[in-house]
C-alpha cells in the first residue's frame, strides 16, 4: 500500500502517526499519509520561512518550474484523476476535467511570475518633492499557508500554491484531511519540475489540530483559505493583522425570466446542481423562475435530473458519485425531509443510500428552509416562483452569501438591471452561477469571503504594494 509522508524542506518524511485515507464509494482504504505533530508543522513553516528570507528566485525560473509541472501535469492527467475520483468521490469525466483545469491554472500563474511590476508614480509633482524620482515594485508577502478543501482537491490548492510561488513567496499547503493523496502527487509535480528545498512544505492532520497550529505560528506572513464560511471566520479572528484570503460557501441563486432559452436553462441548471454531487461552492441551488414558465421549466429540469447516471465515480459513465461521507449525505436527507415536513414538493429523487444522495429536485419551498436559506453543498436544487424582476432580485439578495449567481434572459436590460444589483462577486448572464474559467477574477462579497483568486488576482493578493523614491540630489 502506498505511504506519503509530510513534505518539509525538500523531503518525505515519515512522522510515526499514520491515517488511512479511503475510496469514498466502496470505503476500501486507498493509502496512509503521516499525521504532524506541532513540532512538524512547526518546522515545515520554519523551512518556508528561511526559503523566503532567502528571497525569491528570479522570475524566469518561477515561470520555467510552473511550466515544466505543467508539462508534468499533462503527462500524468490520468493517475490524478483516478485519484481525484476515488478519494473525493468525484466522477471520473468531472475529475479529467478538474486536471485540465490545474494545467490551466499552473500555466496561467507561471506566465503571470513574468507579469508582476510596479508604476511610476509622478512624485515629482508634489510641492518640495521636485528632485525625487518614485515607483512602485510589488514584493512577496513572504510566508504563505494555504489551506484547501476536498472538493476540488487539485485545481483549489492549485489556485494557492501555484500564484504564491509565481509571486515569489514560500508556501506551507494543508489539504482537507479527506483527499491528502491529490495534494501530495500535485506537491511532487512542483518537485520533480525542479522547485528547490523550502518553497514547498506540506503538512497533514485534523483541520482542527493542524489548522490551529498553523493559525498560532507568528512566522505565517498570510493564509489563503478555501473552505466553510465557520473555519474562515475562525481563520479571519485569529490571524490578526495578517493578510487573509477567504473563499467560502454559497446558496447560489439562478434567475431564469420568461423570455429565457428555457430548455438550455433547464439543461445547465440540471448539469450544475449536480456536479460534483452538488459539493460546488457556486452549485446551483435556487433557481427563480418566472411564474409563466415555471410548469415546462420544472418538467424539463425534472427530466435532465432523471436522466443522470447516479454511481461509481470509476466508472466513466457514472454522472453523480457519492458525497464525501455517508454523515454528509445524511445531514442532507435531513434537510430535505425537513422541507417536506414543511410543505415543500419532492419534484424527484430524496433518497440514500449510504454516502449517494439522488439528484432531487424540490418546489413549493419557503425562504426560511434550510435547503433555501443554508448552503446545502449536496445534490439538492430548488424551484421557486416569481412574477417580477424585482421581486426575483430581492430574493437572490435575500443571503448571507454573495458569491456568484445566474441570469437567463434574452433582454439586455434585465440582465444588466439583474447584474448591477445582484450583490455577488460575479453575475453570470445565459448561464447558471456556477460557471468559472480559472483566469477569471473569483471570490465573494458578503459571507461568502473577501480576496479573489485567478492567478492574476492573487498575485496581488500574495504581493505587497512598496514605493521606492530616489532622491536625486542626494544628502544635500
Ligand atoms: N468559495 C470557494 O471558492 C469555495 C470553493 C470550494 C469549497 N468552498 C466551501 O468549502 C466548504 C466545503 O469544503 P470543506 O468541507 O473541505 O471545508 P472545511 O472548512 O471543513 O475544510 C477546509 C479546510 O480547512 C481545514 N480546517 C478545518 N478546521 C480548521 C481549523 N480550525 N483551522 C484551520 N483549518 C481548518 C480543513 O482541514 C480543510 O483543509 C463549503 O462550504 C464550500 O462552499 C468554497
Ligand atoms: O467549489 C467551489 C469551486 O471554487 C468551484 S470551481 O472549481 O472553481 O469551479
Amino acid at each position: 500500500m502506498d505511504r506519503y509522508g509530510i513534505f518539509v524542506d525538500g523531503s518525505w518524511q515519515e512522522t510515526g502517526e499514520w491515517e488511512d485515507v479511503r475510496n469514498k464509494f466502496t470505503g476500501e482504504v486507498l493509502a496512509r499519509v503521516s499525521v504532524a505533530s506541532r513540532e512538524d508543522v512547526a518546522r515545515a513553516v520554519r523551512a518556508a520561512r528561511l526559503a523566503a528570507d532567502r528571497g525569491p528566485l528570479p522570475a524566469y525560473q518561477r515561470y520555467e518550474i510552473l511550466l515544466r509541472a505543467r508539462d508534468l501535469l499533462t503527462e500524468r492527467v490520468e493517475d490524478f484523476a483516478r485519484t481525484i475520483a476515488a478519494e473525493s468521490g468525484k466522477p471520473l469525466k468531472e475529475a479529467r476535467v478538474e486536471v485540465s483545469r490545474a494545467v490551466q491554472t499552473l500555466t496561467l500563474s507561471g506566465e503571470e511570475a513574468k507579469r508582476i511590476h510596479g508604476e511610476g508614480v509622478p512624485v515629482e509633482a508634489a510641492p518640495g518633492a521636485e528632485n525625487r524620482l518614485a515607483f512602485t515594485i510589488r514584493a512577496p508577502v513572504g510566508v504563505v499557508c494555504a489551506i484547501s478543501p476536498f472538493n476540488f482537491p487539485l485545481n483549489l490548492a492549485a489556485h494557492k500554491i501555484a500564484p504564491a510561488l509565481a509571486a515569489g513567496n514560500a508556501v506551507v499547503h494543508k489539504p482537507a484531511g479527506t483527499t491528502p493523496l491529490t495534494a501530495a502527487k500535485l506537491c511532487q509535480v512542483l518537485v520533480d519540475a525542479g522547485l528547490p528545498p523550502g518553497y514547498l512544505n506540506l503538512v497533514f492532520g485534523p483541520g482542527a489540530r493542524v489548522g490551529d497550529w498553523l493559525l498560532e505560528d507568528p512566522e505565517i506572513d498570510m493564509y489563503t483559505f478555501t473552505g466553510s464560511p465557520a473555519i474562515g471566520e475562525r481563520i479571519k479572528a485569529k490571524s490578526g493583522l495578517r493578510r487573509v484570503t477567504l473563499e467560502l460557501g454559497n446558496n447560489s441563486a439562478v434567475i431564469v425570466h420568461k423570455d429565457a432559452e428555457l430548455a438550455t436553462a433547464a439543461r445547465l441548471s440540471a448539469a450544475r446542481a449536480f456536479a460534483n454531487a452538488g459539493q460546488v461552492c457556486i452549485s446551483v441551488q435556487r433557481i427563480y423562475v418566472q411564474k409563466d414558465i415555471l410548469d415546462a421549466f420544472s418538467d424539463e429540469l425534472v427530466r435532465a435530473t432523471q436522466a443522470l447516471k447516479v454511481g461509481d465515480p470509476l466508472d466513466p459513465g457514472t454522472d453523480v458519485g457519492p458525497m464525501i461521507s455517508e454523515a454528509e449525505a445524511a445531514r442532507a436527507e435531513d434537510w430535505v425531509h425537513e422541507a417536506v415536513e414543511g410543505g415543500a414538493k419532492l419534484l424527484t429523487g430524496g433518497t440514500r443510500e449510504g454516502p449517494l444522495f439522488q439528484p432531487t429536485v424540490l418546489a413549493d419551498v419557503h425562504a426560511s428552509m434550510k435547503v433555501v436559506c443554508n448552503e446545502v453543498f449536496a445534490p439538492v436544487v430548488t424551484v421557486i416562483r416569481y412574477d417580477t424582476i424585482d421581486e426575483a432580485i430581492e430574493a437572490v439578495n435575500d443571503s448571507h452569501y454573495g458569491l456568484q449567481a445566474g441570469i437567463f434572459t434574452e433582454s439586455l436590460e434585465v440582465a444588466m438591471e439583474a447584474a448591477r444589483r445582484i450583490r455577488v462577486g460575479g453575475v453570470m448572464v445565459n448561464d447558471t452561477s456556477s460557471f468559472r474559467a480559472d483566469l477569471m477574477p473569483y471570490g465573494g462579497v458578503k459571507g461568502s469571503g473577501m480576496g479573489r483568486e485567478g492567478p492574476k488576482y492573487a498575485v496581488e493578493e500574495m504581493t505587497d504594494l512598496k514605493v521606492i523614491v530616489l532622491n536625486l540630489k542626494g544628502a544635500r
